[in-house]
């Protein structure tokens, strides 16, 4: 057998365009998988996963899914989960978090699963937030999945406004106990992945009442279910919400509490406490309770980033592949790839997916640093993480977004079919803008901390600005773009200084005018959201540029630094208005971005099946493999689509029968009826 990732390596029987093109990489795709995923080892480890998980059978989709209702959807994905735990320990370091991912994306894919939320939001509330006795209590039996959890934060009636969350969990002094309650229709739990009917424990956020006064959020270890019948235990309603635009593979579920009680235990207390008199324990940090959404939103850079390379996998070999029209040679089509409109449409996703994925890295290292100073009572670096993971969520989501649909649309007819399966990565990763905090909430987040800092640099008091934001008080000194990246960076630190001082001076002169300080920001919100965007975008481009200074192999830095200059201009000439507004940048100027990235296209063209290539995505991954298992085609690695799309169509329930009921019940009697 050939292993499947090999660089170069050329399988009999591949389509020869796709050949064609590897045998044009200026680099080995191993050697990039290792920078993308952070060392050999990490990326040897993915392709093992990869090639172990191909062997066993029963991780395959047993039918392709969209042709699936959603009860099936529930049950297949059920049934691969739990065939998967099987297998699990053989498989993967079981301590490894990202290995557990890989293996987990791979097998189940976009639709979802009843055990995703349990290891990725369930368990760390409960590691970050629970005490040892708790973890003794709770966490082992979660790993071995003796339950199964959810995180219920969410409500009908609020999700962006914890604050205003309805749930309450009073506290009993003559039972010490926690009650909780559902006062409201708005107050049931809305959304929790799992919860509909899969878990029988919750992490529930509820505000915390003591004699009468409300402590805000917290959270709470609840049992919601019998752990013999799985029936919902006394006092609580619970169910699905219904299908969603996409991840229906999961069950999102409703909860609501009929004065449901819970041990004083239950209360997750590592940081604060209810004693048994009733008296509370403050946290070290107000916003202790929200620090496991920091968490999720630190990794989601890296994850859309994934999940955009997805889409472009598929998008990029499907255009190496389809031929269509002619340039100069009128006796052969060309692959829709040499198209520059198609290279524009694809190469700048993938440069994106680049960056993110770097940019993810580092921020979940800055997490694991923020953990360990938790744990050990030092909270000073959480308002700086969670300023900056507010906007780089809200950015990379977008943008995934954008990437996601121009790679279907790159895919013509075929990427509207559910056989690319860009579709359902596409409905996943947009949930991103609004799941872990709804994007524009996020965005004025990060810009409360861009305003404070543009205070302390007017105040000034440059000094006591953190690095991420020392650039507010740097002097505007023209740059020469010719030099190269610095000075693209310097630009873009303009660029995004100027916006948050002016969005900054337009709140100010609006406070001054007698508008109240809430009234003045939302008057202000649209440019406050720019200066966020225009910051973590420049915060991105600069990890990006450490990332590619810092590989040592030269072919890998080669065809960085290309993708790198690529993003530069791409990102450049999209907010170049804000720099000729002023003056700062000149037409010429606007002109040489423009040449650049025209000329980093042409430069990226022979390396683009390999750029892909490179993040070694198996085909199960993309749900494009073998031609006896019927799954979606489009991206597959030997490029055989079409015959693979035929077997689809074939494979589709409506072809198991010639005349559909639709046809004997309604079409034939109207065209009966018409010839009377
Ligand atoms: C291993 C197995 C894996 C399996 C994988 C299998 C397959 C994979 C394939 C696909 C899966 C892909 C995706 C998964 C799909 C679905 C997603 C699933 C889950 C989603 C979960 C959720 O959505 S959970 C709910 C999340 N909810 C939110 O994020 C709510 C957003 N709102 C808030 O966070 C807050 O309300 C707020 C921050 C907006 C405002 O809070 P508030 O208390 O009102 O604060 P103020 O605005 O008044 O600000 C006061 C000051 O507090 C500071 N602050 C706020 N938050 C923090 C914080 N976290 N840390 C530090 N400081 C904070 C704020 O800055 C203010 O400071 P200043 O006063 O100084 O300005
Ligand atoms: C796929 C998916 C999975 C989810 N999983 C979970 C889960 O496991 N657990 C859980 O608890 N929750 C979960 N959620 C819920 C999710 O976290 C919330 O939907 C999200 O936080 C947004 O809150 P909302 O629905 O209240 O939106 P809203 O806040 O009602 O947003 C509606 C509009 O109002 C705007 N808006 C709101 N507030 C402001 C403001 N202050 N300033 C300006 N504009 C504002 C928003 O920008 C948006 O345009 C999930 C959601 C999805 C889609």
């Amino acid at each position: 057998m050939t292993m499947v990732f090999l660089n170069k390596e050329i399988r009999d029987g591949d389509n020869p365009d796709l050949t064609e093109e590897r045998k044009t990489a200026t680099f080995d795709t191993n050697k990039m998988a290792e920078v993308i995923y952070g060392s050999e080892k990490l990326a040897r480890r993915r392709r093992e996963i990869s090639q172990a998980v191909s062997l066993i059978p029963e991780l395959a989709d047993s039918k392709p899914l969209p042709f699936l209702s959603r009860n099936e959807k529930i049950l297949e994905s059920t049934r691969k989960v739990t065939a998967l735990n099987e297998h699990l320990p053989r498989l993967i370091n079981m301590n490894d978090e990202d290995e557990a991912w890989h293996i987990h994306s791979e097998v189940i894919g976009f639709e979802g699963n009843p055990l995703a939320l349990h290891h990725s939001l369930f368990i760390p509330p409960l590691v970050i937030q629970g005490s040892d006795e708790q973890h003794e209590k709770w966490l082992g039996r979660a790993k071995r999945r003796e339950i199964i959890g959810c995180y219920a934060q969410t409500e009908l009636g609020h999700g962006s406004n914890i604050r205003k969350l309805e749930t309450t969990a009073t506290y009993s002094l003559s039972t010490q106990e926690f009650i909780l309650h559902t006062p409201t229709i708005n107050a049931l739990k809305w959304w929790p992945g799992a919860l509909g009917k899969s878990s029988n424990h919750a992490v529930v956020v509820a505000s915390l009442i003591i004699k009468e006064q409300n402590y805000g959020p917290h959270l709470f270890m609840v049992q919601i279910r019998d752990e013999q019948s799985h029936e919902p235990l006394p006092g609580i309603a619970v169910g699905d919400i219904g299908p969603k635009m996409a991840f229906n593979g999961a069950d999102n579920g409703f909860l609501g509490f009929n004065n449901f009680r819970i041990p004083r235990g239950n209360l997750l207390n590592r940081h604060c406490n209810v004693e048994v008199d009733g008296t509370y324990v403050r946290p070290p940090h107000d916003k202790m309770n929200y620090a496991g959404m920091i968490r999720v939103r630190s990794r989601m850079a890296a994850e859309q980033g994934t999940f955009m390379a997805q889409a472009l996998t598929i998008a990029v070999r499907y255009s190496a592949v389809r031929r269509q029209g002619f340039l100069e040679n009128k006796s052969q089509e060309v692959k829709v790839l040499d198209y520059q409109t198609q290279q524009h449409r694809l190469f700048p996703a993938i440069a994106r997916s680049y960056a993110f994925i770097f940019c993810g890295f580092e921020t979940i290292q800055k997490y694991e640093t923020l953990q360990n100073e938790m744990n050990s009572g030092n909270v000073s670096l959480m308002a700086d993480l969670h300023a900056l993971t507010s906007g780089i969520k809200s950015v990379v989501t977008y943008q995934t977004g954008e990437g996601i649909e121009q790679a279907r649309m790159a895919c013509g007819g075929h990427g509207y079919s559910m056989a690319s399966y860009i579709s359902e990565i596409y409905g996943c990763a947009i949930g991103g803008c609004t799941y872990e905090g709804e994007n524009m909430v996020m965005l004025l987040q990060l810009a409360r901390y861009l305003v404070k800092s543009v205070e302390l640099a007017m105040r000034g008091k440059p000094g006591d600005l953190g690095p991420m934001v020392a650039y507010l008080a740097y002097p505007d000194i023209k740059v020469d773009l010719v030099t190269g990246p610095e000075a693209y960076v310097k630009m873009f630190q303009h660029i995004s200084k100027r916006q948050s001082i002016k969005a900054t001076e337009k709140f100010h002169r609006k406070m001054e005018s007698g508008v109240s300080r809430d009234e003045a920001w939302n008057q202000c919100a649209v440019e406050l959201t720019r200066a966020s965007r225009l910051h973590t975008r420049l915060y991105i481009i600069e990890t990006f540029i450490r990332r590619v200074d810092s590989i040592e192999d030269l072919s890998i830095k080669m065809v960085l630094t290309d993708l790198m200059n690529l993003h530069l201009n791409y990102e450049l000439l999209d907010v170049a208005s804000y720099a000729l507004e002023d003056g700062f940048m000149s037409s010429t100027q606007m002109g040489f971005i423009k040449n650049q990235l025209y000329s980093s296209l042409e430069k990226i063209r022979p390396n683009a099946v390999s750029l892909v290539d490179s993040f070694q995505f198996s085909d199960l991954q993309l749900r494009s493999n073998l031609l006896n298992f019927l799954f979606q085609v489009l991206g597959r690695r030997d490029g055989h689509v079409y015959q693979n799309l035929f077997e689809w169509a074939k494979s589709s329930p409506l072809n198991q029968t010639e005349v559909l009921p639709s046809v004997t019940q309604y079409l034939k009697p109207m065209m009966e009826k018409a010839k009377l």
